[in-house]
């Protein structure tokens, strides 16, 4: 899915009404209608409860006052505060006039803001994608106090005074929605931590803007569905061998930290790769022999830490992180890696670190290198970010001067690329916040990798099924007992939903 910018929504709005002969009011009726069915669903358990809608004086609230309508024509008690303003949009005026008599709307005073009780259920409808500044006066009075309200509060499109697609300056008034229902396509400022609490849960419903016009439009950011991988990962050959699907090699573990590798290692059986070394200083050889006997286990010359490259011939792909301490004898192998790895690469962790603390290092990076940081991972390799939308052009920055892949991992795990393009993840959950899920995903990763898909399709398919084996692990054992173990156990599954099939 394409990830659109305030002016991108609002041009492919006004193409939708010409390419499809509406008028624009007619497309407000629409997104009404959509946010009013899902509200009435939401609403089924709870016939009693009365919706107060807050409209502000453009489009959104224009949304505001079509849903008051049509809540009230399904039977649903129905309150419209209006924000007082000089100006209304034209389609604002025109579902004003529509509103039914019966329904009460009355105007906001700052100083005598209506009592609501807590059953009550309130619409902010105040400001959408047509925000431009702060706000203030009584639309920030009226901000503040639906934030202090105990009732629940569902956005239309946007929570109102967050900016779509840039920050907004710290401690500007912001609606702090427990839902936000948005039209068509997400929003990238869904996508960010530091708005998670004004977003909150965030739902997309169709209002059939044209496709056509979306397939035409050019952008930087994309959401990670189904759709946007298909035709990525192909199906298993009737006549292979495990040649057919490359040689990995994986690189980590040191004392204490020996399990991250057997993680990565069993990860990465799971993805599909045809075979596996795994190289461990000795200490942790036999664990890797017992733990994953799938794997052939390369002991180093090191007691307790990796400190010599083994031969590097042979492998489809290289990965070296997990687990593997920040030694200077580990550092050395990491630069003669840098400096004579053939196969694709893929760094993670402890291998981020060191090259985050060696930043000459950097300039030896093979183009297309694949680096999997978390965001303190990432910034050690760039600088500090201001805020989410900052560590986005710090990202861009990276790939582009490194030519690399970055995957930087979140909620909404974000992809970078030397070309610009993010990708951000559509799977997972929180259960996934737990010790050894990076470790995890850099096993898939290096799987795909050596069964020699180009980097992008390894890293966008490797991110998705790992969150969709969380996912898949959580709707048996729950979130918070999800193991990054478990998220391995369901790669198979998670990755056999995506493979395309033979066709017919
Ligand atoms: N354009 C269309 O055809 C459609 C628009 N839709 C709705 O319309 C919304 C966008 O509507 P608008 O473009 O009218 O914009 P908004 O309703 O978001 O804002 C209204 C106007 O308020 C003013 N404004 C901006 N920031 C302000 C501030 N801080 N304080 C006071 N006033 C401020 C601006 O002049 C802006 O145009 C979408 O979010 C969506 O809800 C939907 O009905 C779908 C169709
Ligand atoms: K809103």
């Amino acid at each position: 899915m394409k990830i659109l910018s305030a002016a991108q929504i609002r041009a492919l709005d006004q193409a939708t009404i010409q390419a499809e002969g509406i008028t624009s009011v007619e497309l407000m009726e629409r997104a009404a209608a959509a946010f009013t069915e899902w509200l009435l669903e939401k609403l089924a358990a709870h016939p009693q409860r009365e919706v107060h809608v807050f409209c502000g004086p453009g489009n959104n609230g224009g949304d505001g006052l079509a849903a008051a309508r049509l809540l009230h024509l399904a039977g649903q008690a129905v309150r419209v505060w209006l924000l007082p303003a000089a100006r209304h949009s034209a389609d604002f005026t025109a579902n004003h006039q529509r509103l039914p008599s019966e329904v009460p709307c009355i105007e906001l005073d700052a100083y005598q803001l209506p009592e609501l009780s807590s059953s009550a259920v309130l619409v902010d409808a105040l400001f959408g994608t047509g925000l431009n500044r702060p706000l203030t006066g009584v639309a920030a009075a009226v901000v503040h106090y639906l934030n202090n309200s105990s009732a629940p509060v569902v956005a239309v499109d946007m929570p109102s005074g967050l900016l779509t697609d840039a920050p907004q300056p710290k401690s500007s008034p912001v609606v702090c929605a427990h839902y936000t229902i948005s039209f068509e396509l997400p929003k990238l400022a869904f996508l960010l931590p530091q708005n998670a609490d004004y977003v909150g849960q965030w739902e997309l419903v169709s209002i059939g803007l044209n496709t056509t016009v979306i397939h035409k439009t050019p952008v930087d950011n994309y959401y990670t569905d189904l759709k946007l991988l298909t035709n990525r990962l192909p199906a298993r050959q009737r006549f292979a061998h495990k040649g057919t699907y490359g040689h990995a090699l994986l690189l980590g573990g040191s004392y204490g930290k020996i399990g991250a590798a057997v993680l990565a290692a069993q990860a990465c059986l799971h993805s599909g790769v045809g075979l596996l070394t795994l190289a461990v200083p000795a200490v942790g050889y036999t664990v890797a022999q017992t733990a994953v006997p799938e794997a052939m286990a390369l002991p180093d010359v090191g007691q307790d830490y990796i400190g010599e490259l083994p031969n590097l011939k042979g492998y489809s792909v290289v990965a070296i992180g997990p687990g593997l301490g920040q030694q200077p004898d580990t550092l050395r192998v990491l630069e003669q890696l840098l400096r004579t790895c053939p196969a694709p690469l893929v760094l993670d962790a402890d291998a981020l670190n060191l090259l985050g603390s060696n930043r000459h290092l950097l300039a030896l990076l093979p183009p297309d290198t694949i680096l999997t940081p978390h965001p303190k991972e990432f910034e050690r390799l760039t600088q500090p970010a201001h805020d989410d939308y900052h560590r986005l052009e710090l990202l861009r920055a990276f790939c582009a001067r490194h030519r690399c892949y970055v995957v930087l991992k979140g909620a909404y795990t974000c992809i970078g690329t030397p070309t610009g393009t993010l990708y951000f993840n559509s799977t997972g959950n929180p259960g996934m916040a737990t010790g050894g899920s990076g470790d995890v995903l850099t096993g898939v990763v290096a799987a795909l990798c050596a069964q020699g898909l180009a980097p992008l399709d390894a890293a966008l398919l490797a991110v998705y099924a790992h969150g969709r084996a969380g996912d898949l692990g959580a709707q048996q054992i729950g979130q918070m007992g999800l193991t990054a173990g478990i998220i391995a156990a369901h790669l198979g599954p998670a990755l056999e939903e995506l493979t395309t099939p033979p066709t017919f």
